[in-house]
């Protein structure tokens, strides 16, 4: 029983189809053959093109799944010398297209490129050489790999939190981005990004995900699969609803707190480095009954964090805890306290950025005189 549910709730691996989202793809490339030299009058064979991989923003992976369905690319091969044109034409390279924000990596998990900003490229499969003197006038195959694409948001902020927690009325009320809204879990099935602009014309990112609920490690609900796409924001946005979640009458009810640790433990299931940026928590819905009481005992219990987990599996309890640097109650769907957060994430991101530009030393240094003046912020447990 347990079994089959877990594998009702396990996210589909048709899924991104179904939702018409594809963050990831592996095609086949195989750079050029060189041109075969003509030993007898010492004719150079032409060099095989490469394929290279160019980041557009306008490009999905979608759009280059559907229009290269065999995923394969293959550059032209270089031209054979010839009596009577000695020099052999190089082969032509081929551009492939790619979404900027992309990471490229080999089967064996290799990253081999970034590619980060529009126009950016890399040579993924190279040309064989043309056969000329250095080869014995025989040419050599072009390179050969099967390259994973991973899309992975650029954001400034990466939003996280259970299933109903607000996160897609939240990214609403802080941006123009128009993700689904519903009272059932799993309305998000595919990040969304939206972006905050201030009154001096700033902007910040922020990516809504799907929620993630317990044993997502385990591939339950939508497992991890998305949360790759935080690895890159500077700060993550914790959001939990002040009620509690249950996901159906079979689950266990979680409280605001419990939420939050089960949240840290995920993360950390997925990679412990995630708990090295910057967070903030927001709890949510503070226009619901009972609201100031549920925000009072769960600061509480975060304050004595590892003592309050006794609910919690042992196997559920993270190691390494979050280290909020603010937490602000909120009302996403009534607009409440939503420009404390935008400033607060604004401080943090500009902090983030100084610190970026400063040499090791002076980073570590700065890193805790951020914290401690932090510290005096009351919303800080
Ligand atoms: N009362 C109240 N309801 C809210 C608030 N924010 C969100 N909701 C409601 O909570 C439900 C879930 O909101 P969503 O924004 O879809 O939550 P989500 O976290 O994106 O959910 P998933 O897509 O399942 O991950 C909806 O019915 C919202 O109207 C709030 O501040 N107060």
């Amino acid at each position: 029983m347990v079994h089959l549910s877990r594998v009702l709730l396990t996210a589909p691996r048709g899924l991104s189809r179904k939702t018409k989202f594809l963050d990831r793809i592996r095609v086949y490339v195989r750079g050029g053959a060189g041109g075969q030299g003509y030993v007898r009058y010492g004719g150079l064979g032409g060099d095989g093109g490469n394929v290279v991989m160019v980041a557009k923003s306008n490009k999905t992976l979608l759009k280059l799944a559907e229009d290269f369905p065999e995923k394969r690319f293959i550059a032209k091969n270089g031209a054979d010398s010839k009596r009577l044109l000695l020099l052999g034409d190089n082969g032509e390279d081929l551009v492939v297209e790619v979404p900027t924000g992309v990471v490229l990596s080999l089967d064996n998990g290799k990253e081999i490129a970034d590619l980060n900003a529009d126009g950016e490229t890399v040579v993924v499969a190279k040309g064989g050489a043309g056969g000329g003197p250095n080869n014995d006038f025989r040419s050599k195959k072009g390179e050969t790999r099967s390259i994973r694409i991973d899309l992975k948001l650029l954001a400034d902020v990466g939003l996280v939190g259970f299933p109903n927690a607000g996160k897609s009325t939240l990214l609403c009320s802080m941006s123009r981005a128009k993700p689904k809204v519903a009272d059932y879990p799993f309305t998000t099935l595919r990040p969304h990004l939206g972006v905050t602009v201030f009154d001096d014309n700033r902007r910040i990112t922020i990516a809504d995900l799907p929620g993630l609920i317990e044993g997502a490690h385990m591939n339950i609900g939508m497992g991890h699969f998305f949360l790759k796409h935080v690895e890159r924001t500077k700060v993550l946005l914790v959001v939990v609803d002040a009620q509690g979640f249950v996901l159906n009458r079979r689950s266990t009810f979680r409280t605001a707190f419990e939420t939050i640790v089960l949240l840290n433990k995920e993360l950390e299931m997925y990679k412990p480095e995630l708990l090295d940026k910057p967070q903030v928590l927001l709890i949510n819905k503070m226009d619901t009954e009972c609201f100031n009481e549920k925000y009072e005992e769960t600061l509480n219990l975060l304050k004595n964090c590892r003592e309050s987990m006794d609910s919690i599996p042992e196997e559920l309890q993270p190691n390494r805890l979050f280290d909020f640097k603010s937490i602000i109650p909120i009302s996403a769907s009534l607009g409440e306290n939503i420009d404390t957060v935008k400033q607060t994430l604004r401080k943090i991101i500009d902090e983030e950025n100084r610190i970026d530009k400063l040499p090791l030393q002076n980073k570590l240094n700065s890193h805790i005189d951020f914290h401690s003046k932090e510290l005096s912020n009351t919303f800080i447990v």
